[in-house]
């Protein structure tokens, strides 16, 4: 029996909450294999990121040079795939040195804007190289969003509360962006307005996404990750809630996504597509 070549992975992140995840992962999947882990942390360079991972050495410094490690992902027969778990001030730049150098992004880094990801999307078109955008890896999340796409087609009112960890970057979530995007696409615009409201401290009313949906962001220590979309109407609330209770959960997305990305000639925006 032959056996196909393992993928070649770089994590970028790698020292992170994420990054850390997602080398267990990699380090228990037969059908990957670890070239490089890059993280800006100054604090664990040169250190071999299983022992930071906690799952005992894998003989893979963490370096801070992401180009460098992109050419080693290049040298293997198959083609290779970075994971990106950074922030949303790098992410941009990374996934566009990955594209150039015909290494297949896999993104969970949030914060991209709309304009960022259609900018993305048209350069892997024109490199052919598949990459895949994902807000929120977990499968439990894609079928909080399938029940609020359902529900949404008999609700006029709907609001989004997403609530995180206080070391979270970006507000709203990206999760909580792509769900309201997902409610947009049917093409109705929600809440219309009752009264005409007066916001005595800007902001209290949250954010508004797509077709006029409001998103609230709370940001609070001994949270992970969590989302209520809550639909009213007279005389009821409908309420669709998933909460995070440990970053586990987000590793068979993970781990999907770079066996698909492989596959891919563009991007793809969403793990909803992938499933
Ligand atoms: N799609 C999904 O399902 C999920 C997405 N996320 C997203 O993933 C991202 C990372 O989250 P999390 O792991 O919690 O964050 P962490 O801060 O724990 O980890 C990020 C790591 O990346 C490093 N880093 C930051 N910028 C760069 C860069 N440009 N190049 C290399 N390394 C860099 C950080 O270093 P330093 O500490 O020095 O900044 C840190 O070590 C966030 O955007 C978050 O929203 C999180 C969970 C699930
Ligand atoms: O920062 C996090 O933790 C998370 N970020 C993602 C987001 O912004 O939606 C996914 C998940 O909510 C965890």
């Amino acid at each position: 029996m032959t056996m196909n070549a393992p993928i070649p992975v770089v994590v970028n992140g790698a020292a992170g909450k994420m990054g850390r995840e997602v080398i267990k992962a990699i380090a228990n999947a037969d059908d990957l294999m670890l070239v490089g882990a890059v993280d800006r942390n100054p604090e664990y360079r040169g250190e071999d990121i299983g022992e930071i991972a906690g799952c005992g050495a894998l003989e893979v410094p963490v370096l801070d040079d992401l180009q460098s490690i992109l050419v080693l992902a290049t040298q293997e027969k198959v083609q290779g795939v970075m994971v990106d778990f950074t922030h949303p001030d790098g992410v941009y730049d990374n996934v566009r040195s990955s594209i150039a150098y015909g290494v297949r992004p896999v993104v969970g880094t949030t914060g991209l804007t709309p304009e960022q990801i259609k900018d993305l999307a048209d350069f892997a078109e024109k490199a052919s190289t598949g990459c895949l955008i994902i807000p929120n890896f977990s499968i439990g999340m894609v079928l909080l969003q399938q029940a609020a796409l359902q529900a949404s087609q008999y609700f006029e009112h709907v609001e989004i509360i997403e609530l995180h960890h206080n070391q979270k970057a970006d507000a709203p979530s990206g999760t909580a962006i792509k769900t309201a995007e997902l409610l947009s696409e049917i093409g109705k615009a929600y809440n219309p307005q009752k009264v005409k409201e007066k916001e005595t401290i800007q902001g209290a009313r949250g954010g508004i996404v797509g077709e006029n949906i409001n998103i609230h962001s709370i940001r609070l220590p001994g949270l992970i990750a969590h989302q209520e979309v809550i639909f009213g109407a007279p005389g009821e609330i409908y309420t669709l809630r998933h909460d995070t209770s440990d970053r586990s959960c987000y590793m068979p997305g993970v781990l999907l996504s770079i066996r698909k990305v492989t596959q891919l000639k563009t991007l793809v925006y969403g793990l909803e597509k992938i499933l």
